[in-house]
């Protein structure tokens, strides 16, 4: 490490005194507002999980296209039962069947077209000959309709299947298949650039050297920007010097040109902060990037800006659980907002067991749901107004930020149980993996009792 003992603050542009959430959230969203979202992009349905479709999607056909059965049984026409009735030709799935000669009953398989002239299928097990190679089957009195899936009883051909900006599960893409479309139109997804690390980190798998740790920032701002549906375009490891990292960023934005710039460590008070010294200093020609602190813990120090005007940079405290907990705070409404990626799944969480909070900034814990069931009991909405009055009255309201920036649903509803884990500090990352929701305390002198009702974010 090599960095001149010079007063790199003089050239340091900061801002002054904490900001709240909600003011860096919106912060965060203006330096984002730097790229917009270019044209829509074609994916084949093996790659469009979780892409949000760009236009309506109407279906050509009918679903069903035809009217099939719902049973391995036998198709028959309604008017001829009950009674005994010669068996003719089986009706296999994916076969189109011949006419139903009147007075008679065919095996039909599951899935299979229903044969012009029957209206109903009586499963095997109720006939009592219970065989497809008999002669004759003895049917009882069958209405018409029964265990028939009639044409276009799922959707007719030119109905909406899909409206424009649905998120597409697993179900949604078998819907698109089953309409027979191979590829779909989707909004592109923001290119996202990665730096992580100091001279202490090692990627794992590599020799980690006395004093060093291995790089545990890169994977969880991968995993991150893969859960919101960002793509990520490259993650390295930030140079020792300044001006290595500076000039390794340079050639990089150069080349990949990404949407956002996303670092981490390397931006707080210490002598060797290669973050914050190159891109407040003039070794990043273009870069207009300001360092300061949210009263948030973890996550206190925050910095961003744009890059040669063009590129929006977003730079995270080093610490894992700060690094994550920002990422998640500000950052994934932010691009939700701009580019709707996943935005915050907020959920109202009751407290199992007092918790003192931060008495000037909001904590955000880690949590795991108690009983796990959602108490149908509790009416909700008293819990819920009371928590977030106390929100509010700090000025950090989590929900009329995220509502604001991200367009998350509302907070409604019964809270669930929800136990917070012990530790706050920001280097247990260990702990932090078991957590199941984060959960801001909003500041206060006053312990919260048990049944204090906050706004969660699963995850
Ligand atoms: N004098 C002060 N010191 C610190 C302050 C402060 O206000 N005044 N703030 C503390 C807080 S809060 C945080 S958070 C950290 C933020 O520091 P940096 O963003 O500069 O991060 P680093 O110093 O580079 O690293 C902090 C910590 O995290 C570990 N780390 C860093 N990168 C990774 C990685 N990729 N994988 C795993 N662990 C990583 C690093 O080893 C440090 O332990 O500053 C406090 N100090
Ligand atoms: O804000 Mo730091 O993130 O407390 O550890």
């Amino acid at each position: 490490m090599s960095i001149p003992n010079v007063d790199r603050r003089s050239q340091d542009q900061s801002w002054d005194g904490p900001r709240t959430l909600a003011e860096h959230r919106g912060q965060v969203l203006d330096v984002l507002a730097v790229r917009s979202p270019g044209a829509e992009v074609t994916v084949r349905l093996a790659e469009a999980h979780s892409r949000v479709l760009a236009s309506e999607v109407r279906a050509d056909i009918d679903l069903p296209p035809f009217a099939n059965s719902q049973m391995d049984g036998f198709a028959v026409a309604a008017a001829s039962t009950p009674g005994t009735l010669p068996v003719g030709p089986t009706v296999p799935a994916g076969v189109w069947p011949e006419p139903l000669a009147p007075g008679t009953a065919v095996p039909i398989m599951t899935g299979a077209p229903i044969p012009p002239g029957a209206d109903t299928v009586v499963p095997i097990e109720e006939t009592p000959e219970r065989s497809f190679d008999a002669a004759t089957v003895t049917l009882s009195e069958a209405p018409a309709g029964r265990f028939v899936r009639p044409q276009g009883s799922d959707l007719t051909a030119g109905e909406v299947l899909l409206s424009a900006g649905s998120r597409l599960s697993a179900v949604a893409l078998g819907a698109l298949a089953a309409a027979g479309l191979p590829a779909v139109a989707v909004r592109p997804r923001p290119r996202v650039l990665i730096y992580t690390g100091g001279d202490e980190v090692v990627l794992p798998g590599s020799d980690r050297g006395p004093g060093q740790i291995y790089d545990a920032n890169g994977a969880i701002l991968s995993g991150f920007l893969a859960r919101v549906g960002a793509e990520v375009v490259g993650v390295r490891l930030i140079d020792d010097t300044p001006a290595a990292f500076a000039g390794h960023l340079q050639q990089d934005l150069a080349e990949l040109d990404p949407d956002l710039v996303l670092t981490s460590g390397g931006i707080s008070a210490g002598r060797f902060e290669v973050v914050r010294t190159a891109l407040t200093s003039d070794q990043l020609p273009g870069a207009e990037v300001s360092f300061g602190s949210v009263a948030m813990q973890p996550g206190g120090p925050q910095g961003l800006g744009v890059l040669g005007g063009t590129v929006p940079v977003v730079c995270l405290p080093g610490n894992p659980v700060s690094t994550w907990v920002s990422a998640v705070i500000f950052l994934q409404p932010a691009l939700a907002a701009q580019w709707q990626t996943l935005p915050p799944q907020t959920v109202p969480v009751r407290l199992t067991e007092e918790v003192a909070p931060l008495p000037v900034k909001v904590q955000v814990r880690r949590g795991v749901y108690g009983s796990g069931a959602r108490d149908a009991e509790a009416t909700g909405a008293s819990g819920v107004a009371s928590a977030s009055g106390a929100s509010l009255a700090s000025g950090a309201s989590l929900a009329s930020g995220a509502a604001l920036a991200s367009g998350a649903a509302p907070v409604s509803g019964a809270p669930y149980d929800v136990r917070l884990l012990p530790g706050t500090s920001s280097h247990l990352l260990a702990e932090a993996a078991r957590a199941e929701v984060l959960v801001p305390v909003p500041a206060g002198e006053q312990p919260l009792p048990a049944g204090t009702v906050l706004e969660g974010i699963q995850l």
